[in-house]
């Protein structure tokens, strides 16, 4: 099968052209400081789809991610190159308000980091503080039904959301992104942290999602990407030509395609569990 430089096959490339691409990452680089951390990331995410990135530690998944809703800009001494266009529009340029990105492009984190409030709060703080103009208590309990949490805590919404287990903390976070009437979700190890129980009813989640959602998901848990995700991108590192280690994207293509037959030697490799 033809083989793009950029880690995608060109019928995978022409499937995903079919359906509508919500991002466009063109030769993206991310550098902190001197180090240059992502070389050249050429990468479309379908809509309404789950990505998977998938890969060994440092090799960028999670600088990558954090491209999409300009994250890094919170880091000091990130930055970012190349163009990454989020529904035609290049979210690089100077006039893009990066605060009204994060609302349409939400973020889940490794632990859960519900605020310090009621769960009700946790909900409702968001909006409010955004003008929400709605009924409140019904985006509360929207939220709350959408992300599989509302059965447990409906009778307990002024009890403190760091009260809740593991678990729950991290699906009253969705709900929290969620109700920001997000159009991406973008989650980092969102099920790291938790028990076996709770991974499989975020993962259940995510599919429920994606029906209103895309969702981009960094996974060190392979069965995980193979598990949930329609497409799957994996990362490596490489060696530059003066001895510094730097991350890329090798491959991109369809989950079942990447765990069965992938294209690279490299993702054949880490996929049968030789490096990594
Ligand atoms: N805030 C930061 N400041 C400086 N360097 C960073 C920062 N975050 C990441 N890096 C570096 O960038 C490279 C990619 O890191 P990143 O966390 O994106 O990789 P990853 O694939 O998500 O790793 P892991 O699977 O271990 O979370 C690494 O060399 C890392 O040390």
């Amino acid at each position: 099968m033809p083989y793009s430089s950029n880690g995608r096959s060109q019928s995978d490339s022409a499937t995903i052209e079919q359906s509508n691409s919500v991002f466009n990452v063109e030769g993206v680089k991310v550098y902190y400081g001197g180090l240059l951390a992502l070389v050249d990331v050429y990468l479309q995410i379908p809509e309404k789809q789950i990505v998977a990135f998938i890969g060994p530690s440092g090799c960028g998944k999670s600088t990558l991610l954090r491209c999409f809703n300009r994250m890094n800009d919170l880091i000091p001494g990130a930055k970012v190159e190349g163009r990454l266009h989020y529904r035609d529009r290049n979210i690089y340029d100077s006039k893009v308000n990066a605060v009204k990105l994060r609302r349409q492009v939400g973020m889940v984190f490794q632990r859960p980091n519900p605020f310090p409030k009621s769960i009700y709060e946790n909900i409702a703080f968001g909006p409010r503080a955004n003008g929400y103009k709605g009924n409140i208590d019904e985006l509360v309990e929207n939220s709350l039904r959408r992300a599989a949490i509302w059965d447990e805590v409906k009778d307990k919404l002024k009890e403190k959301g760091t009260a809740l287990s593991g678990g729950q903390q991290q699906r009253l976070c969705i709900a929290r992104a969620i109700a920001m009437k997000p159009d991406v979700l973008l989650m980092d190890e969102p099920c790291s942290a938790l028990d076996p129980i709770s991974t499989s009813q975020v993962e259940e989640l995510c599919l429920e999602l994606k029906e209103q959602y895309t969702i981009i998901i960094v996974t060190h848990n392979m069965q995980q990407a193979s598990r949930v995700a329609d497409w799957t991108a994996f990362f490596n590192t490489e060696i530059d030509a003066g001895g510094k280690r730097r991350g890329k994207l090798v491959e991109f293509s369809p989950t079942a395609q990447m765990f069965n037959s992938p294209h690279t030697k490299e993702a054949q490799e880490y996929i049968s569990g030789r490096f990594g």
